[in-house]
């Protein structure tokens, strides 16, 4: 990745950086579930097609849901024959990954896809785990982990490009008083760096890459707030109206300020309810710590050997902070940037 963004700098070209990230996301991924990363593979292209229709389609509104009387109208838009294809699809790539896996016998490390295996012939510890689980379990990884990532990372450069101020103290945090440039900025490195966590926070709180949470299903009946909730209802959880509420964030809660996190007792790990973006509960999201070495270094090292602007257009941030549609979202529109070498 960073061979291209030095490319980019010395030919003063432009660089899509949306594109770069997500390939970068899905290549650490693949590294960890499948061993290797995939992107100039064409069957890892396709899977990455795969992810996003599937993103697409599970944060779509499904009409028969809310209204069961209207379900025909989710027939003829196509939404179960859409559901049924993009299913077929990929049960066809992981039958091909798990077949591959079976049969390198001989490969000196093993990765997370030879784990669930060899936990499928063993039946090891006590832990029953059949072909069908370790596809969507290989599945949850990349639905979990890459589009959100690459979100935050992609939301958390936009509007660092978009406040310089906050560009220039991140840099002069991470630059440090370094006579030399230091080309590359290590994970122990990042441990202490107060203002690019705010920054990551900021990001987070302004951009949750799952502004609804994922869906829950009520076990029993709930009384909130003077409503009585009953069993069987269906409570989507809105993350970003709460990050974004001016009761806890104050009057400035649209505005990008990480400096609002460096006293802050509001943190990410599921227990301050004004501050959600992993969940919360049971099934918060497993993948924090990896999301955040990921982010931090990445971040960190961007910044610190770049100088980034973005093209001046007419439309202003209509276009630099429209969204996409799906349960994560990402920029709208790819990221086009103008790195320069610092
Ligand atoms: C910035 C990055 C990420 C964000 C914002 C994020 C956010 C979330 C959220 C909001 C949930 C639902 C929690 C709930 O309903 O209470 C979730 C679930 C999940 N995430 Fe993440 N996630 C990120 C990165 C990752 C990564 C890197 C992985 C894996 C490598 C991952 C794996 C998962 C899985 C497997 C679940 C489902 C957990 C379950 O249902 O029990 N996530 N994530």
């Amino acid at each position: 990745m960073m061979e291209k963004v030095e490319k980019a700098s010395s030919d003063s070209s432009p660089l899509n950086l949306s594109k770069l990230l997500i390939t970068l996301t899905s290549d650490v991924t693949s590294r960890v579930s499948f061993g290797r990363k995939h992107s100039n593979d064409a069957s890892m292209s396709d899977f990455k097609n795969q992810v996003r229709k599937i993103t697409e389609l599970v944060g779509g509104f499904p009409v028969s849901e809310y209204i069961p009387c209207l379900a025909w109208i989710d027939h003829i838009r196509g939404l179960y024959d859409k559901a049924e294809q993009v299913s077929k699809n990929f049960e066809d790539l992981m039958d091909k990954v798990v077949q591959a896996h079976l049969e390198a016998t001989d490969k000196p490390t093993k990765d997370f896809v030879d784990i669930l295996l060899s936990f499928e012939r063993q039946n090891k510890d006590g832990i029953e785990i059949r072909r069908s689980d370790i596809k969507f379990i290989i599945l949850d990884m990349f639905l979990g982990g890459t589009a959100t990532t690459n979100s935050l990372l992609e939301w958390t450069m936009t509007e660092l490009i978009r406040h310089p101020e906050c560009m220039k103290k991140l840099q002069d945090e991470i630059r440090g008083d370094a006579k030399n440039l230091i080309l590359y900025i290590s994970q122990e490195e990042v441990e202490d760096m107060k203002y690019l966590k705010a920054v990551i926070k900021e990001g987070l709180r302004l951009h949750p890459p799952f502004p609804l949470l994922v869906p829950r299903l009520l076990t029993e009946d709930v009384k909130l707030k003077g409503y009585d909730i009953a069993a069987g209802t269906q409570v989507i959880i809105n993350a970003w109206a709460i990050q974004r509420d001016t009761v806890t964030w104050g009057m400035d809660a649209e505005e990008f300020r990480p400096e609002r996190h460096l006293d802050s007792h509001l943190d990410f790990r599921g227990t301050n309810f004004e501050y959600i973006p992993f969940g919360s509960g049971r099934r918060i999201c497993p993948g924090i710590g990896f999301a955040m070495a990921l982010v931090e270094v990445t971040l960190a090292n961007l910044v610190n050997r770049f100088n980034w602007r973005m093209d001046v257009r007419v439309s202003g941030d209509e276009y630099d902070l429209a969204e996409a549609t799906g349960i994560d979202v990402c920029r709208k529109f790819p990221l086009i940037v103008f790195p320069s070498n610092a």
